[in-house]
C-alpha cells in the first residue's frame, strides 16, 4: 500500500473540505488515516483461503456452525463501513478446519472494499474450495453507515445477505436447521 500518496491525498481532502491541514488536530490525520487504510484494507493482497491450511481428517459428517462473527468491513460506494456479524456452518466431508480459520476468512474478506452480496458469496466459494464440504451457509446481517448517518438516514436498519451452498442448495431440512441455529438467540 502506497501510504505516502495516501497522505498526500488526505492531506488534500481537508483542504477541500475547507479545513486547516496545518491546525493542530489536524497535522497528524493524514499519517493515521494512511495507517488506518493499512489496517483495515489489509485483506485487499490476500487470498482468505490462505487460512484453511489447518485441516484435520475427521469423519463428523454433520453440521458445524460459527454465529455471531464480529464483521467489520467497508462499503466500496463510500468508504463507510458497514459492521455487524457473519454466521458460517457447513457440512465437513471428512475434513474440519480450525473454528478460528472461519473467523479468519472472514476478516480477511471484510478487509477490503466490498460490498455485502460479494463479500457473502466469497466467504462461501472458498470455504467450498478449500475444505470440499457437502454444503455451506454463509449469512451476514449489518448496519451500512452510508445508509444511517447520510443519504437516506435509516439508522438501525439490517441488510441480511446468505450464500447457500452445496447440499444445502437441495436439502430444504438441512437449510432450514442451519437457517434456524443461525436465527436461533
Ligand atoms: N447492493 C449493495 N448496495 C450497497 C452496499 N453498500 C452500499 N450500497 C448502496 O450503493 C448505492 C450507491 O448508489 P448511488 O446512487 O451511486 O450513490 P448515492 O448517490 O450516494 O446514493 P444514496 O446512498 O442513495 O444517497 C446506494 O444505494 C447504497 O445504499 C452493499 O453492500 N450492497
Ligand atoms: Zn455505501
Amino acid at each position: 500500500m502506497d501510504k505516502e500518496k495516501i497522505r498526500q491525498a488526505v492531506r488534500m481532502l481537508i483542504e477541500a473540505v475547507g479545513e486547516d491541514p496545518e491546525r493542530e488536530g489536524l497535522r497528524e490525520t493524514p499519517r493515521r488515516i494512511a495507517d488506518m487504510y493499512a489496517e483495515i484494507f489489509a485483506g485487499i493482497d490476500r487470498d482468505p483461503g490462505e487460512e484453511l491450511t489447518v485441516v484435520f481428517d475427521e469423519h463428523h459428517e454433520e453440521m458445524v456452525l460459527v454465529k455471531d462473527i464480529p464483521l467489520y468491513s467497508v462499503c466500496e460506494h463510500h468508504f463507510l463501513p458497514f459492521l455487524g456479524k457473519a454466521h458460517v456452518a457447513y457440512i465437513p466431508r471428512g475434513k474440519i478446519t480450525g473454528l478460528s480459520k472461519l473467523a479468519r476468512v472472514v476478516d480477511i474478506a471484510a478487509r477490503r472494499p466490498q460490498v455485502q452480496e460479494r463479500l457473502t458469496s466469497q466467504i462461501a466459494d472458498i470455504i467450498m474450495e478449500k475444505l470440499d464440504p457437502y454444503g455451506v451457509v454463509v449469512v451476514i446481517e449489518a448496519e451500512h453507515l452510508c445508509m444511517s448517518m447520510r443519504g437516506v438516514k435509516k439508522p438501525g436498519h439490517l441488510t441480511i445477505t446468505s450464500a447457500v451452498r452445496g447440499l444445502f442448495r437441495r436439502d430444504q431440512a438441512a437449510r432450514a436447521e442451519a437457517m434456524a441455529l443461525i436465527r436461533g438467540k
